[in-house]
């Protein structure tokens, strides 16, 4: 079964307005070149200028939240996915690891952002993975298992057949510390598994990147193994040729 390769920055809380259009500009006059499906996720302010700086390039936009109510209404601070999607986002990261340790979101208001993500009619990056003392004590997969059926269990597995899914080892973000090609395989198959559990061909069609201190020089390795397609790039990201370097080798 074929699954697109799919490789998307995640820019974070990081730079400014000009930065985000020459980012924007550079990633768009290189995105020909890649195989690969391109998505960029900017800070909220600069969304609106990063949909422009891209014109009609192929180079998708995400956000990198969004709000756990539908719509809109008296949530001060918050963004729709609705908001997304009226300003050209095609894609939302939901449940990254930042959001669940540092804004303390648990899994089920994870995975009621997923469906609002849907309903709203954008394609959610599912963000999962454990920290280093999970793995040490070997929950790796009781972690993924539960952060996966969360969604499942609130939506249904069909929920997982336009969506993406991001395997982001906690102890490898920012950390310069990357998974081996085997850890990433063996959590990435063990994902496919769980999804398979309910139903094969969305399992098997169901793209998972592979996300956590992802350059340049380890990605061809990373995106060789069977079940990882593509990444999700943080630091990497913020620089064109990096971020373009990465794309080619998943092409
Ligand atoms: O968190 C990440 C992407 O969402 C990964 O970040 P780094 O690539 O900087 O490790």
């Amino acid at each position: 079964m074929t699954r697109p390769t799919i490789v998307a920055g995640n820019w974070k809380m990081h730079g400014n307005l000009g930065m985000a259009e020459n980012l924007a500009e550079a990633i768009a006059a290189g995105a020909s070149e890649s195989k690969a499906k391109l998505i960029v996720c900017p800070p909220y302010p600069y969304l609106d200028a990063v949909v422009r700086a891209l014109g009609d390039s192929d180079v998708h936009v995400g956000g990198q939240n969004l709000a756990d109510q539908p719509d809109s209404g008296a949530f001060t601070g918050e963004v729709s996915g609705t908001m997304l999607r009226d300003i050209g986002c095609w894609h939302v990261i939901v449940g990254h690891s930042e959001r669940r340790s540092l804004y303390g979101e648990s899994n089920e208001q994870v995975a009621t952002k997923f469906g609002l993500a849907r309903d709203a009619g954008l394609v959610p990056i599912l963000c999962v993975g454990e920290t280093l003392e999970e793995r040490e004590q070997g929950q790796m997969e009781s972690v993924l298992k539960a952060q996966l059926e969360a969604v499942v269990r609130m939506h249904g597995v069909d929920a997982l057949q336009d969506a993406i899914v991001a395997y982001e080892p906690v102890w490898a973000i920012g950390t310069g510390k990357t998974a081996s090609p085997d850890q990433a395989q063996a959590a990435h198959a063990f994902l496919r598994q769980q999804v398979a559990a309910h139903n094969a061909t969305i399992a098997g069609v169901l793209p998972i990147l592979y996300g956590g201190s992802v350059k340049p020089g380890n990605a061809p390795e990373l995106f060789a193994q069977p079940d990882v397609d593509g990444g999700l790039i943080g630091g990497a990201s913020l620089k064109s040729e990096d971020f373009l370097a990465i794309a080619a080798a998943a092409s």
